[in-house]
């Protein structure tokens, strides 16, 4: 029997989330995040495979905007909770979905899609590139020590409780949502994973903790954050399982690391996801000690690859031709010419010679400013057909802030 793709319908969603749950491992969450993420889902942005009776795929496409270099919020496809049953692994699944799901994204209007992928090697075939990449780290904070800017001691820090000040964290995110490229507006609902504490995610850990830091009255910055205790024979080695720390200015920032760096009784700070440029990475004595490591975070795919490219600016001018190749979505093949600069672009097809050659994966990736395209040249991923093309286009490209995705989706 054949395998059917449609929209997700509400009365299926169970049976879809099930396929999801069970190609993850099969351990159940708490009731509370599955309700929320039956809430969040977007039904009929959702598609479901089915056999016969049986759910064996799913895939759903958040209404998302993303933060792109310049502050603009482009309409992007979330893509998310994508699975194939294990018994119909390997025989095109997902890749009907991915077929149906672009094709629908477009229809949409929606220039980008983008996602966080399970595995770095699934979604390069389809044309999306890892554009953003993100900081763990495991600090040694008996031994690194934060030199912190002028105004950190006039922050106050106080205790709250999370879901208490929900709505004050909420407002700071919302101020540093168009700051910084790949950061994605919350639509309503979201503020709660934020706050989502089921006991079986704790991993040992204490309940969820926040620390709000305030200036003048006005919250000014947020942590949130576990603390798992620990002993030995020589005394305390607790370690600070930080969550989220966000933060207006610089100053608030260096106290609120400043606190997570020296709460007593634990000598361990445990960070992951954390931004590229990372200010407390600057402020730290002793960075060998910080143990990090460097992950993939969000990936982007160029739905449009002419509204993609208008949406962005430039920080330095920039004038290319570009030859795409985009096996998955021929749409987007062949010459476009972009122009643009700090102020705004333009991005039209051409038939004027070519100045460089990609792929729509390494435009993706290059896409928010975060992966250099001189650095996918040097990698033989972007070939220069006009000498100094790459320097101009890859100096245009950058941004001087990395880029990050807060959360996962
Ligand atoms: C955005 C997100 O939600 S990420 C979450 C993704 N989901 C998971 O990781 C859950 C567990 N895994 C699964 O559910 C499935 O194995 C999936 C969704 C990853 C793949 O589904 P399938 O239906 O088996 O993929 P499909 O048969 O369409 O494969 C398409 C291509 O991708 C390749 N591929 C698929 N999965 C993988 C993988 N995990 N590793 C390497 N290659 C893969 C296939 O070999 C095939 O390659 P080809 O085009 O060269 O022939």
């Amino acid at each position: 029997m054949g395998t059917d793709v449609r929209v997700l319908r509400q009365d299926d969603w169970d049976e879809w989330y099930d396929n999801l749950i069970r190609a993850f491992g099969g351990v159940p969450e708490s009731s509370e995040e599955r309700e929320l993420w039956r809430e969040l889902t977007e039904v009929g942005r959702s598609i479901g495979v089915w056999d016969g009776d049986a759910c064996v795929g799913s895939a759903g496409a958040f209404s998302f905007r993303l933060t792109v270099p310049g502050g603009a919020a482009v309409p992007a496809a979330g893509v998310t909770m994508v699975s194939v049953a294990a018994t119909h692994r390997r025989r095109g699944v997902l890749r009907s979905m991915m077929r149906r799901q672009l094709d629908d994204v477009r229809e949409w209007g929606e220039p980008l899609a983008v996602l966080t992928a399970s595995e770095p090697v699934i979604y390069g075939r389809f044309g999306y590139g890892a554009a953003t990449h993100h900081l763990n780290a495991v600090v040694d904070t008996s031994r690194v020590r934060l030199s912190v800017p002028p105004g950190t001691d006039d922050v106050r820090l106080r205790y709250a409780a999370p879901s208490d000040v929900l709505d004050a964290c909420e407002a700071v995110y919302a101020r540093l949502v168009s700051r910084r490229p790949g950061m994605v507006a919350r639509l309503p609902g979201w503020e709660r994973l934020g706050v989502l504490d089921p006991e079986g995610g704790r991993d040992g850990a204490s309940p969820l903790q926040c620390v709000v830091a305030e200036r003048d009255g006005e919250v000014v910055g947020y942590a949130r954050f576990r603390i798992k205790a620990d002993w030995e024979a020589a005394g305390p080695k607790g370690t600070v399982v930080a969550q989220d720390v966000d933060a207006l200015d610089p100053a608030a920032h260096a106290a609120l690391w400043r606190f997570l760096f020296e709460i007593d009784l634990t000598s361990t700070l445990s960070v992951r996801g954390r931004p590229m440029d990372e200010a407390w990475l600057n402020m730290a004595s002793d960075i060998r000690r910080c143990e990090l490591l460097v992950r993939d975070s969000l990936f982007v795919r160029l739905v449009d690859v002419g509204a993609a490219l208008e949406a962005r600016t430039y920080q330095a001018p920039v004038d290319v031709v570009l030859e795409v190749e985009d096996d998955f979505c021929g749409w987007n093949a062949g010459r476009w010419r972009l122009s643009g600069d700090a102020k705004g672009a333009s991005c039209a097809r051409t038939t004027d010679a070519a100045d460089l050659a990609l792929s729509v994966r390494e435009l993706g990736a290059a896409y928010l400013g975060g992966v250099s395209l001189a650095a996918l040249g040097a990698a033989g991923r972007v070939r220069e057909l006009r000498q100094g093309a790459l320097a101009e286009a890859a100096v245009g490209f950058g941004s001087a802030v990395a880029p990050w995705l807060p959360h996962g989706f």
